[in-house]
């Protein structure tokens, strides 16, 4: 029996033997979990893959389609190659040091999520929607929180935001009495794939677990067996509703926010960046390292010292909310894993009963 449609398999740019086909559901780091509906398998990258990639966009990313070699009785597989990508969100190179990298793939949709009450980036989300349409997903912008706000003060923001989103829908949701649901669900279809994109704290983990039932939700942490025998946590980051759509929630597209950052500090201060290309040491602090060429900059007044001070400043501020997000990243998994102990049992689990 093979699942494989429930995942969004599409005949019409997936060439393979469906037999050898599976969508990624979680990347960390050279280990992917990978699922074909019927089952889920940790997988590996072939040797010949490794010796073909060309750049780290050619690695899959959570949502692909890839063709797989299926150990079936040991739960493993080896990825053979990635199938062509219906659209892609590409987390840009942050200055030189960093390469582009795919955070997710093949999604239908990019759900666009900012919170009505307060913070209301209308610039943020007119970049999100254009790196959305980058994409090639449609992008729909979320606002949560409707519950906090008077109807007046949501037809005030959804024109503001229609002004930068110019024929996006947009669509005011509350996840505390579910107002609003019945308007996204037109996005998630069965076998419809929908990524969610957003700052912290607008309610995005709210969604997902308002969109999950219980029994789904678990599939959020399961414990799994490491070849060591050994017991180990593992997340998913791509989930399936009930209904059978498919939603993308991972930590890739929420740290899109971040490398914005990090980018605007490239733009911002080219000058220090270049001069620090030049330190001796790659990662150089620009304290007390010998053949720091920006302090030297410094020194001879072609740096000013106010200018290297605001450079530091964004620099920490970005570094805290970096570890800000790790730690509380870290916290979730835990609780999550807490809830899952209770109720061993994933969608998967359930199938294979069956
Ligand atoms: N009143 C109200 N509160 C909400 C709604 N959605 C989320 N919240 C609350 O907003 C807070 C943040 O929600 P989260 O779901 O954790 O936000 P997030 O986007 O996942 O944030 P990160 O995990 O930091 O990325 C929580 O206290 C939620 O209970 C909503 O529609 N209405
Ligand atoms: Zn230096």
């Amino acid at each position: 029996m093979n699942y494989i449609e429930e995942f969004g398999w599409d005949d019409s740019i997936q060439t393979i033997d469906k037999e050898n086909a599976a969508r990624v559901i979680t990347v960390q780091k050279n280990n992917y979990r990978i699922a074909d509906g019927n089952k889920e398998y940790l997988a590996h990258l072939s040797g010949r893959f490794l010796n073909q990639a060309m750049s780290s966009l050619d690695f899959p990313a959570v949502g692909d389609w890839v063709e797989v070699q299926k150990l079936v009785d040991e739960d493993k597989a080896v990825i053979k190659q990635v199938l062509p990508r219906k659209s892609q969100f590409v987390r840009q190179a942050a200055g030189m040091k960093t390469e582009a990298q795919i955070v997710a793939a093949n999604m239908d949709t990019v759900f666009i999520v900012n919170s009505l009450n307060h913070d209301l980036n209308v610039r943020r989300i007119e970049r999100y929607v254009l790196a959305t349409y980058e994409s090639g997903a449609v992008p729909v912008v979320v606002l949560t929180k409707k519950d906090e706000c008077s109807s007046e003060e949501v037809a005030a923001a959804v024109s503001q935001v229609e002004e930068v989103a110019i024929g996006v829908t947009i669509v005011p949701v509350s996840n505390v009495t579910g107002d609003g649901f019945e308007a996204l669900m037109a996005y998630l279809q069965p076998g419809k794939t929908a990524a969610l994109l957003g700052s912290s704290g607008v309610g995005k983990s709210t969604l997902v677990n308002t969109l999950l039932d219980k029994e789904v939700q678990e599939i959020k942490g399961i414990r799994e067996d490491d070849s060591r025998g050994r017991h180990t946590t593992t997340h998913r980051e791509m989930f399936v509703l009930p209904n059978g759509a498919l939603l993308i929630d991972t930590p890739g597209m929420r740290e899109l926010q971040l490398w914005e950052g990090e980018t605007a500090i490239g733009a911002a201060f080219e000058d220090i960046e270049a001069l620090a290309e030049e330190c001796h040491f790659k990662d150089c602090r620009h304290s007390a390292e010998p053949g720091c060429r920006v302090n030297e900059a410094l020194e001879d007044g072609e740096l000013s010292e106010g200018r290297f001070r605001s450079y530091l400043k964004l620099q920490r501020e970005l570094a805290y909310e970096k570890r800000r997000q790790d730690q509380k990243a870290q916290l979730e998994e835990k609780n999550k894993w807490k809830k899952v102990s209770k109720g061993l049992k994933s969608k998967y689990k359930h199938r294979n009963v069956r």
